[in-house]
């Protein structure tokens, strides 16, 4: 059995609760040394699931620590599979830590980043991918994002994920019998046959990567750039758009005091905008997205916003920047539009065809709403496709779906060669498990241990 782990559930700080949370075979004797029911139950009538109120007592001094309510849930149908027990406190940072002492000095031991999670996953409650999916809910800015984690610890991508790994079984089944008993009586798999189904497979796993691009954006937000010369409205549209989905704004480390990088949220889009606004306006922006900062940012951006004042014509400045748009998924806002119109749209795109052109006015707020409709069928590829499909949220599920592509790819290969079931079957096993380190069931312990080291204490 395991040892009895022991963590803080809830965030640090002045909150009116704080939950200090056990699992393991021994929570309930290291809760009985230290918790006094005030109605003086012993430590069998803690009905599970039931909150009974009393003290924690340090058993040395005698001293009262706090008043709490405690729950006790009974393995293996809890959080861990393990027997739980969560102590509710007093908010603040005194109790809880008082009482994570005194728990750690009866017998417990500090639980691991995830290690909670950990155990849900290793005593078989979740799979691996639904583990994952609970730091992604814990992490998520979005309700979009917060929904597609949410969808994957309800399993959506683990069902998936098993329902393709299931056909390959069936195929590998089929193949193994035929090498087995090649000259009995048994349904002769022809070749034919054998490419359809990997062709199947392939199909199903291409769909899944299909969908990474989607969850990457998801999960991590579109890389955006606003960029335009001085005063074509940058800071008052990336103001607007703030305004318009109340922000959340980052911290992000590492980044110069003169580049602003902020989160806004379009209809569940995370934008991850930064404002080339914050570049000091006297310098010149071309010359400006040379240095190195920028550059990278400007480099990674999924998407530009390139801002023109269309009550002017286009200057040189414009014209040069327009130069590093033509590779570029780029969105062009003609601003200003309040004021007489001088700038000719026929000009654009004669240095940019083929790109979309917007006319807004920030100031009275016109043409905000084409900006984010535009921006949403540019992640979405033109229909928004809702809750039925699993993105793929995760790098590491990327990677493995990838290689799960490459072997079904080579299996087809070697079919279409018609070379022997027995290379056949090689590639389709690896397929097999390549899809397997999505859901944990063919990953190592150094890959277990990695993923969730990458947790949040207490979870
Ligand atoms: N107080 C508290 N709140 C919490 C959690 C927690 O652990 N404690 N959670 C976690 O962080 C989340 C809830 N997630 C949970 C998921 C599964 C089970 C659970 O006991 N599952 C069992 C029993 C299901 C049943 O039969 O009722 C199971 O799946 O076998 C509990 C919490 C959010 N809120």
């Amino acid at each position: 059995m395991s040892d009895t782990i022991v963590a803080i559930a809830t965030a640090p700080g002045e909150a009116g609760i704080g939950i200090v949370r056990l699992s393991g075979g021994e929570s309930l004797e290291i809760l009985d040394k230290i918790f006094v029911p005030t109605r003086g139950e012993s430590i069998k009538e803690y009905k599970p699931r039931r909150l009974t109120h009393g003290k924690i007592i340090d058993p040395k001094t005698n001293q009262i620590i706090d008043e709490v309510l405690v729950t006790y849930m009974k393995a293996p149908y809890t959080y861990t599979a393990e027997d739980v027990v969560e102590i509710n406190c007093h908010g603040g940072i005194v109790p809880v830590r008082k009482i994570l002492e005194l728990v750690l000095r009866c017998g417990a031991r500090m639980a691991e980043r995830g290690e909670f999670t950990k155990r849900a996953f290793l005593n078989g409650r979740i799979d691996l991918a639904q583990a994952e999916a609970v730091m992604d809910l814990i992490s998520a800015k979005t309700d979009k994002s917060f929904d597609v984690a949410f969808g994957q610890l309800e399993g959506s991508l683990s069902k998936e994920v098993k329902n393709i790994r299931e056909s390959i079984l069936e195929m590998m089944a089929h193949i193994t019998v035929n090498i087995d008993f090649p000259d009995e009586d048994i349904e002769e798999i022809t070749y034919k046959e054998l490419q359809d189904s990997a062709n199947s497979i392939y199909e199903r796993i291409e769909g899944l990567l299909e969908s990474a691009q989607t969850g990457k954006i998801i999960k991590e937000g579109l890389h955006t750039v606003i960029i335009g010369k001085p005063n074509v409205g940058k800071s008052s549209l990336m103001n607007a758009l703030l305004k318009e989905s109340r922000a959340i704004v980052t911290e992000v480390p590492g980044t110069t005091r003169d580049i602003i990088e902020e989160f806004v949220s379009i209809k569940g889009i995370p934008l991850k905008i930064v404002d080339t606004a914050g570049i000091r306006e006297t310098e010149d922006i071309v010359e400006k997205i040379g240095v190195e900062r920028s550059k990278e940012f400007f480099n990674k951006a999924d998407l530009v916003i390139f801002v023109l004042n269309a009550s002017e014509p286009l200057t040189d400045e414009d014209k040069q920047i327009m130069e590093l748009l033509k590779n570029r998924q780029t969105i062009i806002l003609m601003n200003k539009t309040d004021l007489p119109m001088v700038l000719d749209e026929e000009n654009i795109r004669k240095i940019l065809p083929n790109k979309k052109i917007i006319k807004i006015s920030v100031l009275e707020g016109k043409g905000l709403k084409e900006l984010e409709d535009t921006i949403v069928e540019m992640v979405y590829g033109g229909e928004v496709r809702q809750k039925e499909v699993s993105f793929v949220t995760n790098v590491r599920h990327k990677d493995a779906l990838e290689r799960a592509k490459t072997s079904i790819q080579e299996g087809i290969e070697a079919i279409r060669q018609g070379l022997p079931l027995d290379f056949v079957e090689v590639d389709v096993r690896n397929c097999w498990e390549a899809l397997g380190e999505i859901t944990g069931d063919t990953v190592g312990e150094d890959v277990i241990d990695k993923i969730f080291a990458n947790f949040c204490l207490g979870k």
